[in-house]
């Protein structure tokens, strides 16, 4: 089921690639970023590493460009060492924040605790899925966002737009099957406008993506062919 008269939506996740996502490389993805939105009103959401979310932030202010941490951890903020509790992104400026991601799992109830308490701090949750079922299973706990990432795939630069369309239109229907509201991408592997294309075709409203853009030699190109495919869906 289409959520129609929405935009869609390019999450990029830097991940942490060196020196692709940090200092001015990731500035770059950001400036280029905040040029396609403004040629093209694409919901864009860019996810940087932890270290680069305040010049991030600095670069895309006064657009529609928004920034996610791409992780939170199941603590109370006070004596825990080490640990990013989602109070501290609250006060980083930060927009939103990815949770589950295939590369840094939580335990289901840890993902209920962090969108709860994301919800209550005023901040957007994307929250990843392995597979159709633990799709369905997050969507239960009503994040804001859900994208559905075979890690098989993921850097591989096969799209799962192509390589498993199954999965996505199983994400969709059993993910609607429990949460009519939540926003529906796919990732891994998506490196084209051709994959945004077909990903949107298949029911979803967007994707999240990573090497694709952040390891491209021309970012701002590879993400405007990306936003034009999707309005193309969209049309
Ligand atoms: O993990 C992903 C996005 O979160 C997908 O990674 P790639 O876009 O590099 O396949």
């Amino acid at each position: 089921m289409r959520v129609s008269g929405l935009k869609p939506i390019i999450a990029v996740n830097y991940k942490a690639y060196h020196p692709h996502s940090f200092g001015e490389n990731a500035l770059r993805i950001a400036r280029d970023a905040r040029r396609v939105w403004e040629e093209t009103g694409v919901e864009i959401i860019l996810a940087p590493p932890f270290t680069e979310i305040h010049r991030v932030l600095k670069e895309v202010e006064g657009s529609g460009v928004k920034v996610f941490a791409q992780h939170a951890d199941p603590v109370e903020p006070g004596a825990v060492t080490g640990y990013i509790p989602v109070e501290g992104l609250k006060e980083a400026g930060v927009q939103g924040v990815i949770l589950n991601h295939s590369e840094h799992r939580l335990k289901i109830a840890d993902i209920n605790m962090l969108i709860a308490k994301a919800r209550r701090l005023g901040l957007k949750t994307l929250a990843c899925a392995d597979v159709p079922e633990t799709g369905a299973a997050i969507a239960l706990l009503k994040p804001d966002m859900i994208a559905v990432e075979p890690p098989e795939l993921i850097g591989t630069g096969v799209s799962v737009s192509k390589a498993k369309p199954e999965v996505i239109t199983n994400s969709v229907s059993m993910i609607r099957s429990v949460n009519k509201e939540v926003l529906i991408l796919t990732g891994a592997g998506i490196t084209t406008g051709e994959d945004v294309y077909q990903a949107i075709k298949l029911g979803t409203i967007g994707v999240l993506v990573a090497s694709g853009i952040v390891k491209a030699k021309d970012p701002y190109s590879v993400m405007k062919d990306m936003a034009l495919n999707a309005l193309k869906a969209l049309a």
